[in-house]
């Protein structure tokens, strides 16, 4: 047994492909086709993802012949994953291609894209999201603005998570694995980040893994779990204002109260433009006679209260909604001098359903998964003028879309903005705008 074990791990081998890559994929990833043969097998094609590879490049790849089942050890769960894909050697490079800064860039699993200049990836970002428009939400015309950019698309992170290593080191994960990659620095996280990262560094970290965030409009900086005194002195030392339990951070100009588990927009300077879209997007073509006084507008998926706060003064009265204990304590924290918000506890899904109040208006900023087929139901069963919906997963988005603005064409989309939260990396966010069809009476 222990000899054919043996001869499947010297199986597992390492072929050698110079290719042609062709498209980038949703998630970042150049594609390739090449053609396996084995004696006495069938040729195989495979369909392969390239990380760090460009459209049109000639490159040399390494492709892992994937982990088999250890013999009578094969569980019901155990699933071959795709083969493992790295560039040994560029023959042809994009014009596009740029020197990526990062030393771990292509295996980290954090960024996708630092390899292709800033300005094609918000046109790549774009074009994602127009394509999914089309394919999932079928929009012919999709009414796609262009993506904003981030001014400074670097060091733009008020959070990150590390994973600690057996040694008690943090980092971030290499793609696809659970393999932790030591760091002293990570050009997407703010620079005091980088600053914490390094004094952890330094230390053994208990695993599995540690939070830092940082309020880069107060300079408050908040790590879970709390460190030991040497640690902490360390920091302090470093220049850094560690909080105990809560950090503070400014948006809009009100400052949010944030425990470590609630969540939180992770690129401020870009957050304050989306804060500005979603009022923009309430308020615009608002018919004259309706004074933005007189309306009711629910920011459901209200995390800490970020949008309700900044809607309180514009609108009569704001009901948020969301489920994560901790960010509805930080919600009533931050919204206890403001008297016409009201917080209700729950998952939208089961909220909004029974919501007697006569609402105007709806801000929804869902997980990535989107929003449950109900909660649509309830927006189609009683249509309001406006929608603003912000997405972090464009595919959802487009799903959901599909069924508030198509069937019965309850809603038109008015716009879709792309905005890059998340440089370097594969993520889109985008905010878009819908507005109650005009035959639709409620
Ligand atoms: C993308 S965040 C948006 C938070 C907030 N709008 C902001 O900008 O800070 C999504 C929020 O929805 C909450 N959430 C996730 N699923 C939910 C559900 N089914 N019902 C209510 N809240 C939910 C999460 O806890 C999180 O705070």
């Amino acid at each position: 047994m222990m000899t054919d074990f043996n001869e499947q791990l010297q199986e597992r081998m390492i072929h050698y492909h110079t290719v042609t890559l062709g498209p980038l994929t949703r998630q970042g990833h150049a594609t390739a086709e090449v053609t396996i043969e084995k004696e006495a097998e069938e040729p195989k094609l495979l369909h392969l993802l390239v990380p760090a590879g460009l459209p049109g490049e000639r490159v040399t790849i390494a492709v892992e012949d994937p982990p088999k089942p250890r013999p009578g050890r094969r569980s019901r769960r155990w699933k071959p994953r795709p083969p493992r894909v790295w560039i040994t050697e560029i023959h042809e490079s994009s014009p596009e291609r740029v020197v990526a800064p990062c030393p771990v860039f292509g295996t980290c699993g954090g960024c996708q894209l630092q390899h292709l200049q800033y300005e094609r990836q918000l046109t790549w970002k774009r074009e994602m999201v127009e394509e999914l428009l089309r394919e999932i939400g079928h929009f012919e015309q999709p009414p796609l603005l262009e993506a904003v950019a981030c001014e400074i698309p670097w060091n733009y992170r008020n959070q990150m998570r590390f994973s600690i290593n057996r040694e008690g080191q943090p980092g971030l994960t290499a793609r696809d694995t659970r393999r932790v990659l030591p760091l002293v620095s990570c050009p997407i996280a703010h620079e005091r980040i980088n600053r914490a990262l390094t004094v952890l560094s330094q230390f053994e970290n208990p695993r599995p893994q540690v939070i830092v965030r940082y309020g880069v409009g107060t300079g408050q900086m908040l790590l879970q779990p709390q460190q030991p005194e040497e640690v902490q002195q360390q920091l302090q030392e470093a220049g850094l204002t560690i909080c105990d339990e809560t950090m503070e951070e400014k948006l809009g100009g009100k400052t949010f109260r944030i425990r470590p588990s609630s969540f939180f927009q992770t690129n401020t300077p870009q957050a304050e433009k989306m804060v500005r879209m979603v009022l923009d997007g309430l308020l615009a073509h608002r018919p004259a006679e309706k004074d933005p006084a007189q309306l009711t507008i629910v920011d459901a998926y209200c995390g800490v209260g970020t949008f309700a706060l900044l809607m309180a003064h514009h609108f009569g009265r704001i009901i948020a909604i969301e489920e994560s204990p901790s960010a509805i304590r930080d919600a009533h924290w931050n919204a206890r001098d403001i008297n016409n918000i009201e917080i209700l506890k729950g998952k939208v899904e089961d909220v909004l359903p029974g919501l007697s109040a006569q609402v105007d208006g709806f801000v929804i900023d869902p997980p990535r998964a989107g929003c449950q087929p109900v909660v649509l139901e309830t927006l189609l069963r009683y249509p309001v003028e406006r929608v603003v919906y912000v997405s972090c997963e464009p595919s959802t988005l487009a799903r959901d879309l599909d069924v508030l603005c198509h069937g019965d064409e309850t809603y038109q989309l008015v716009s879709v903005q792309p905005l890059d939260m998340f440089p370097q990396t594969a993520h889109i966010e985008c905010v878009a705008v819908l507005e109650r069809n005009k035959h639709e009476n409620i």
